[in-house]
């Protein structure tokens, strides 16, 4: 059960070329593109033009399409899941072969349809819904019976400190990873009965970079969009619109694993969007972004919430959780201390302070003054 504000006490390539002088200059310069543009991608997307593939068992893959009742963990492989390992379309071949995918989108509006026939627990007004969510890893437990509503349109933010179960709720949220009890309704569809309509309604950016970075970006995220079923042609508008709101317009044509870690996290975040989904799950989404890019995705994020999308992110930026979201929860040892809108939350503190309070103290400083002996 989230317990409200304060009802719990503390627990205890060679980069040489990857260099685009100026471009980010050029990034803020298109502000009312993206805020034209974006909402319209948005807007434009319906059902029909998404459908489902068969997904290949990728982190990746697995964090863009619907492929059954579970997609292995995208970060550190769950005990109880089918280990991963990426096999990348080779950069080589031609894009061409992945039409060739198993695409089936009769059966994924099939399932929507299905879903939103027999989901009960459906309402309008919730984007998330978990309920006596638990996930245990051996003999450890990362998440003890969580209750979380987010409510369409918000802007919901998750913190709680390192190991706190975050990533893990936001894996099972995303159908990335299985819990051992309770349940996640995505749009009001039930995300264990109906995985494929569920992911579908879903954007997700994992934690953790792994993707086919042999491909180039542009490769990448025409693979994204065709995992999603859209046409060609929509593709390759969305590719250049997003890439131009990151910033990555230059870089597409190179090949991800010459990308910096920022740079990749903002390709698989316009991968993430590259369907318009109604609820994006982001899990860190500004580490290692630049203050420019940070800046151009909150743009963009605030003007997707604002045109009705849902977006539930990680972060451990509590300036940025307390000036951008309308919600959030504090989770702390797989348990939700706190949760409500910022000003519940924060209790008459800031976002930080309370965070503090509710986390404790992490580490000991103390029995550390050999680091001053600098005897090597
Ligand atoms: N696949 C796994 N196997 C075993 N333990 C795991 C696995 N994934 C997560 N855990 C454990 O579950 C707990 C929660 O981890 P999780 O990654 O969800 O934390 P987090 O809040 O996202 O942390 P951070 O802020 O450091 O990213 C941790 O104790 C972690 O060691």
């Amino acid at each position: 059960m989230p317990k409200t504000a304060a009802s719990k006490p503390a627990a205890s390539q060679p980069k040489a070329d990857a260099a685009e002088p100026g471009a980010s200059k050029a990034a803020v310069q298109k502000p009312e593109r993206l805020e034209t543009d974006l909402p319209r991608i948005a807007a434009s997307n319906s059902a029909s033009e998404v459908t489902e593939a068969h997904a290949p068992r990728d982190s990746a893959a697995a964090a863009h399409i619907a492929d059954g009742p579970e997609t292995p963990s995208i970060t550190k492989p769950p005990i109880d899941a089918e280990v991963t390992s990426p096999s990348a379309p080779d950069a080589d071949s031609s894009l061409e072969d992945s039409a060739s995918l198993d695409v089936d989108s009769a059966a994924a509006d099939e399932a929507v349809t299905d879903s939103a026939a027999t989901d009960s627990a459906a309402t309008d007004s919730d984007a998330i819904r978990i309920r006596g969510l638990v996930k245990r890893f051996g003999d450890s437990t990362a998440v003890a019976d969580i209750d979380l509503t987010v409510p369409v349109g918000s802007f919901y933010g998750l913190v709680g400190p390192n190991g706190a179960g975050k990533t893990t709720t936001l894996s099972i949220i995303a159908g990335l990873l299985r819990p051992d009890a309770g349940t996640v309704h995505i749009a009001g569809i039930d995300q264990r009965a109906n995985p494929l309509a569920a992911k579908k309604a879903m954007g997700v950016l994992p934690d953790r970079l792994r993707t086919f970075d042999r491909l180039t970006g542009r490769q990448l995220l025409h693979y994204y969009g065709q995992l999603r079923g859209l046409d060609r042609s929509v593709i390759e508008k969305r590719t250049a619109d997003l890439a131009r709101a990151f910033d990555l317009t230059e870089a597409l044509s190179r090949v991800v694993s010459d990308y910096s870690a920022g740079m990749t996290k903002k390709l698989m975040l316009a991968g993430a969007l590259i369907h318009s989904p109604r609820v994006l799950v982001l899990d860190e989404p500004f580490e290692a972004v630049d203050p420019v890019s940070s800046g151009v995705i909150l743009d963009i994020l605030r003007s997707y919430v604002s045109h009705g999308g849902t977006v539930i992110l990680s972060s451990h930026g509590m300036d940025l959780v307390e000036r951008v979201c309308s919600r959030v929860a504090v989770i702390v040892g797989g348990e939700v201390l706190a949760e409500g809108t910022i000003d519940d939350v924060r209790a008459g503190q800031t976002l930080a302070a309370r965070f503090v309070e509710l986390s404790g103290s992490a580490g000991e400083v103390e029995g550390l003054e050999w680091l001053h002996t600098f005897s090597a």
